[in-house]
């Protein structure tokens, strides 16, 4: 695939590291707001702006359902309104962090993805597909499937600079999504995180990088901040890794934006020289399933 299709031009993107699990919803909206706008008033070439998994809600099983909203494009709920008229506002290209969201059918609820385009029409939405059920000995329980629901589908988004793909958190951990996400001609993946002080400092930059070497495309993760008077302290450093796994941008711990330029040469040179694309043998492993 020539490169001109995987990235049309060189782009800046913003991460926006947001205070995490604040109770507030109408807040958390209006400080992702105030943030966006300080980023467009910044870095005005800005595309595209990520924000954290669960911004304007607390990341907590018990809260969830509270604080979800059914997302319909032609009803739009707070947060579906909100986001597109910012993404409207600063014609740029918003994924929405994550927001809980039920479904009206099946009374279900999900950690959802939701992405706009420069119009502010809701391009899609990616249900989070690996749920984060861990008990780490003297470290952390989380259960997220005791009030969320898996997605069922990998998500790859069109724009008009090329496709990226989405995934929540705890799918990096799974190399799948953003391997199909690549084969579908994708230049990034994009996840918005909340890793938290015991898995980050173990495997957040390093599944960030390797999800970047994997598919020689760009990754970022976008997480909140770290908010001590939370039940759930988040990592932080948001991150960006170059196709080659170079770091380009990283936050701190607290309240920043983080901003990238993501440049098709560095895709395609890299990607000559290491031809991984042409060297795969499908004919080996394609039953990489079935074991
Ligand atoms: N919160 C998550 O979904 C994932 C996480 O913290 C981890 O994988 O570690």
């Amino acid at each position: 695939m020539s490169v001109s299709k995987i990235l049309s031009q060189k782009i800046k993107v913003a991460l926006v590291q947001l205070s995490g699990s604040n109770p507030d919803k109408m807040a958390n909206l209006q400080r992702a707001a105030t943030f966006i706008e300080r980023a467009m008033k910044d870095q005005p070439d800005t595309k595209l702006v990520v924000l954290p998994e669960c911004f304007n809600s607390p990341y907590s099983t018990s809260q969830f359902r509270k604080y979800s909203e059914v997302i319909n494009p032609s009803e739009p709920s707070t947060s579906v309104k909100f986001l597109s008229d910012l993404a409207n506002k600063f014609k740029v290209i918003i994924v929405g962090g994550t927001i809980p969201e039920l479904d009206p059918k099946t009374n279900k609820i999900y950690n959802t993805s939701i992405i706009f385009n420069e119009d502010g029409q809701l391009i899609g939405k990616h249900r989070k597909v690996h749920l984060f059920d861990v008990d780490i000995p003297n470290g952390i329980s989380f259960h997220e499937s005791e009030t969320l629901s898996p997605g069922e589908k990998s998500t790859t988004i069109d724009t008009k600079y090329g496709k990226f793909g989405v995934g929540i958190c705890y799918d990096m951990r799974f190399p799948e999504l953003a391997m199909l996400s690549a084969r579908k001609g994708s230049f990034a993946m994009i996840y918005p995180s909340a890793f938290n002080t015991v898995t980050g400092p173990l495997h957040w930059h390093l599944l960030a990088r390797s999800r970047a070497v994997d598919n020689q495309m760009y990754v970022m993760l976008c997480s909140p901040a770290r908010n001590l008077q939370s039940s759930y302290h988040a990592y932080g450093h948001s991150i960006v890794v170059d196709p080659r796994g170079k770091i380009v941008a990283e936050a701190g711990e607290g309240e920043e934006i983080i901003y990238a330029e993501l440049d098709p040469e560095v895709i395609e040179a890299f990607r000559q020289a290491v031809p991984l694309t042409k060297q795969r043998r499908f004919d080996v492993y394609s039953d990489v399933n079935a074991h």
